[in-house]
C-alpha cells in the first residue's frame, strides 16, 4: 500500500495565522496543502464574500505583479478561510486563493493567506474615541482627496482629516479641486500650499471636464483611494478614469454609488494604462482617534527635526508650553518666518483635526 504524505488531507482549517499590525501570513503546519493556491488582489467585499481577482492560467506563476497591476484576469468570487477571522480581509488585499478558480456561476473560492500589507487605511469609529479601528483598504499608495471649490463649498476641516488619515497610513496624498467654472481655486490651494500637497484642479468646460488628463497622470500605475463627499465630483472624476467602470462590477454600479449610499464598502477599479483607483462611496472622512502624534509630525521632516527639542510630552499645539516649534519660529530669519509660520500653523492645524476626535463623540 502506498503511504500518502499527510499534508494532502491538510485544507485550510489547518492555516495558522499570526496577526499583526501589518496584517497577518498565513502559517501551515505543513505548507504543501496550499501549494496550489494561486495569487489574487481583492477588489471588493459585500457580506462575507469577496471579489478577487486572479491572473489568467498562464501568468498564475510568472508575471503575477504584472498582471494585478493591469487588472487582467478573472475576477472570483471567494469566502475567507475561519482562522483569517471577520475583517481580516479587505479591499486592496493581496491574498492566496484555493478552491474553485474556475469563475463559473455557482464556484467559490477560499481565501487562505493574506500576504503582508504594504499600507493600510483605517478609521476609528467616530463614537468611541480611542477605541475600535478598522482597515478600509490595504496597499493603497494614494489618496486622492476630491473636494469642489463651490456647490458643495469646500472643507478644509475634512480635507485636514483626510491629510491625517493619509500620513497615519503613510500614502502619499493629492488633492483634487473639482468645479473651478464656479469658484476660483487660489484660496484654496494657498491653504495647503505650505503642506506640499500637490494639486489637481479640474472644471467643466463645454461639457466636457477639463484637468483629468493631469489627474490620469498622477494616478497611472499607482493604487489610488479616491474620498469625497457627496455632490463634489467624485463619481464624474471615476467615469472619466475608468470608462467600464460600471460594467466591471456588474449590476452594481459602484460608478455611481446609486442603491448604495449608506455602504462604506470600497470598490476597487482597474485603469486602463495599469493601476487602480479605489472608490469609497459612503466614506467621506475619517475618525482619527488612533492615530499617533509622531505619525502626523513624521509626513513634516523638517518640523520633525525641530519638534525633537520638545518636552517629552509635548502635544506641539499653540498653547504647548516650551514647545521648540514656537522658538524655533522665533528664532527664524526675518525673510524666512512667514513660510515656517504657515507651515507650523498648517501642522497645528492637523495635530487639532486629530486631538478633536480624542476628546469626546462630536
Ligand atoms: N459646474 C461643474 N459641475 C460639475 C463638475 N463636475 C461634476 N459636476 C456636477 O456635479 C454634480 C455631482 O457630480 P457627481 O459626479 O455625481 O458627484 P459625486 O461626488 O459622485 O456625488 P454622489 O454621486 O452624490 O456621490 C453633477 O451634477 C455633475 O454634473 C464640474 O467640474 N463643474
Amino acid at each position: 500500500m502506498t503511504d500518502l504524505p499527510d499534508h494532502l488531507d491538510l485544507d485550510e482549517s489547518d492555516v495558522r495565522v499570526r496577526p499583526g499590525r501589518r496584517g497577518s501570513r498565513p502559517r501551515t503546519k505543513q505548507r504543501p496543502a496550499h501549494s496550489d493556491a494561486v495569487d489574487g488582489f481583492v477588489t471588493g467585499v459585500s457580506r462575507g464574500r469577496y471579489d478577487v481577482l486572479v491572473p489568467p492560467p498562464s501568468r498564475r506563476r510568472r508575471d503575477v505583479e504584472r498582471a494585478l497591476e493591469r487588472g487582467e484576469g478573472e475576477t472570483l468570487v471567494a469566502v475567507t478561510a475561519r482562522e483569517l477571522g471577520r475583517g481580516g480581509v479587505v479591499v486592496g488585499d493581496r491574498v492566496r486563493v484555493v478552491g474553485d478558480l474556475s469563475g463559473g456561476r455557482d464556484a467559490l473560492a477560499r481565501i487562505v493567506g493574506v500576504v503582508d500589507r504594504t499600507s493600510t487605511l483605517r478609521r476609528s469609529s467616530e463614537d468611541s474615541p480611542g477605541g475600535h479601528e478598522r482597515v478600509l483598504v490595504a496597499n493603497a499608495d494614494q489618496l486622492v482627496v476630491v473636494t469642489a471649490l463651490a456647490d458643495p463649498a469646500p472643507r478644509p476641516r475634512m480635507v485636514d482629516r483626510c491629510l491625517v488619515a493619509a500620513y497615519d497610513a503613510g500614502m502619499d496624498v493629492l488633492l483634487c479641486l473639482t468645479k473651478a467654472d464656479l469658484a476660483s481655486p487660489e484660496e484654496f490651494l494657498a491653504l495647503y500650499d505650505p503642506l506640499g500637497v500637490p494639486a489637481v484642479v479640474t472644471r467643466r468646460e463645454d461639457g466636457h471636464v477639463v484637468g483629468v488628463d493631469e489627474l490620469r497622470e498622477r494616478v497611472a500605475g499607482r493604487v489610488s483611494v479616491l474620498v469625497g463627499h457627496s455632490g463634489v465630483g467624485k463619481s464624474t472624476l471615476v467615469n472619466a478614469l475608468v470608462p467600464d467602470a460600471a460594467r466591471a462590477v456588474g449590476h452594481v454600479n459602484a460608478v455611481t454609488g446609486r442603491g448604495r449610499h449608506t455602504s462604506t464598502n470600497a470598490v476597487a477599479l482597474a485603469l486602463p494604462g495599469g493601476g487602480w483607483v479605489i472608490d469609497t462611496p459612503g466614506v467621506r472622512s475619517f475618525g482619527l482617534a488612533h492615530v499617533e502624534v509622531e505619525d502626523v509630525i513624521g509626513a513634516f521632516p523638517d518640523l520633525a527635526e525641530i519638534t525633537t527639542a520638545c518636552l517629552p510630552l509635548c502635544t506641539h499645539l499653540p498653547a504647548s508650553p516650551g514647545c521648540a516649534l514656537d522658538a524655533a519660529l522665533a528664532a527664524a530669519p526675518e525673510g524666512e518666518r512667514a513660510a515656517l509660520g504657515a507651515r507650523v500653523d498648517s501642522l497645528r492645524r492637523l495635530l487639532l483635526s486629530r486631538s478633536d476626535d480624542l476628546e469626546g463623540p462630536r
